[in-house]
């Protein structure tokens, strides 16, 4: 599909592309881009097998390179748009692994004048609360969900090649707008996600934080894993989204306060059907997880 494809950020993401890609024969060599300070987990990408080379020179990692999927964090994107411009090539096809649209959309507008009709925003729901190449999974977008969000001036054989791209690893692709895309993400990525820096925080900073870690059980593990992810990209996605992140936050305050409320009254009926109702609907995202076509 591809002669030479480069990762731009070979961590956990842009890591299980290339595994990926390489597993699938989607391109014939796999390189990588990146800064001084990216040299040790580029160098270690080479020795995992992840990466054929690695280049801090934009002009040697794009010469020969007919594919770029950006997999750094959204905050940096708009440096790495500067770093790509003078390399920019029309033949050549781009795209992104970034958690937010909306940022990475006005990042290449900043930059270029208007977002180039061969670059396509894409986010694969799919991941982890781990970093780095070591983390990398061959087929960690296995039947899981891929999101392209063209925008009407993106070329659409661009769009067809990064569809083809994400099917033959394995993942289901959906078409939307970036904004539809940043709204829904906002709901079951990025508030889950501060609701579970918020709980472990406040428990971390109590005094008797060692005796409530020490008794907790699964429950905590479950609903604290994602606030062992990574604080530089959370901190990047959630000023990048905000302005649909704050909204949830105050329906959630409202739903707490309601709760609150509940327990003050004893109203024990109401608890329930507040609990049941909630689990129907966890039964009903179970459901759909399940089947991501
Ligand atoms: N982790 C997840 O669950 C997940 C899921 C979907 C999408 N994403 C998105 O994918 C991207 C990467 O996330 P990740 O989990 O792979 O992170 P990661 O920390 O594992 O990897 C990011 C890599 O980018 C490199 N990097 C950072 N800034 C750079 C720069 N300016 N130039 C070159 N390299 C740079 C880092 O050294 C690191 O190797 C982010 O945009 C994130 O929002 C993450
Ligand atoms: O499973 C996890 O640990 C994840 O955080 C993955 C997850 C998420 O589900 O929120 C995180 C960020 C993304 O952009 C996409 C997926």
């Amino acid at each position: 599909m591809f002669e030479r494809l480069c990762i731009i950020g070979v961590g956990l993401i842009g890591g299980s592309i290339a595994k990926a890609a390489r597993a699938e024969g989607l391109c014939k060599q796999v390189v990588a881009l990146g800064r001084e300070k990216n040299l040790p987990n580029m160098q270690r990408a080479v020795e995992l097998g992840v990466i054929d080379a690695f280049y801090t020179d934009p002009a040697q990692a794009m010469a020969g390179t007919d594919c770029v999927i950006i997999c750094t964090p959204v905050g940096s994107m708009q440096a790495i748009f500067e770093q790509l411009k003078p390399y920019w090539n029309s033949q050549t096809l781009y795209s992104d692994a970034g958690s937010t649209k909306g940022s990475v959309v006005e990042a290449a507008r900043a930059v270029f004048g208007k977002v180039p009709s061969n670059f396509v925003p894409a986010h694969p729901i799919a991941g982890a609360e781990r970093s780095g190449v070591e983390a990398a999974k061959v087929d960690l977008y296995k039947n899981r969900r891929l999101i392209l969000t063209p925008l009407s001036s993106t070329d659409p054989r661009a769009v067809d090649q990064f569809n083809a791209f994400w099917r033959r690893i394995g993942s289901s692709v959906a078409i939307m707008s970036v904004e539809h895309h940043d709204t829904v993400l906002a709901a079951t990525s990025h508030l889950p996600h501060i609701l579970a820096f918020a709980l472990v925080g406040m428990l971390g900073r109590k005094d008797e934080q060692r005796e409530i870690f020490k008794y907790a059980a699964g429950g905590f593990r479950d609903f604290s894993r994602i606030a062992s992810s990574d604080p530089t990209m959370w901190q990047d996605i959630c000023l990048a989204n905000k302005q649909e992140i704050i909204p949830l936050i105050q329906q959630f305050q409202a739903e707490l306060n309601q709760v609150e409320h509940l327990l003050q009254n004893g109203d024990a009926s109401a608890l329930f059907e507040t609990f049941s109702y909630a689990k129907q609907a966890r039964q009903r995202f179970l459901e759909i997880f399940d089947d991501p076509t």
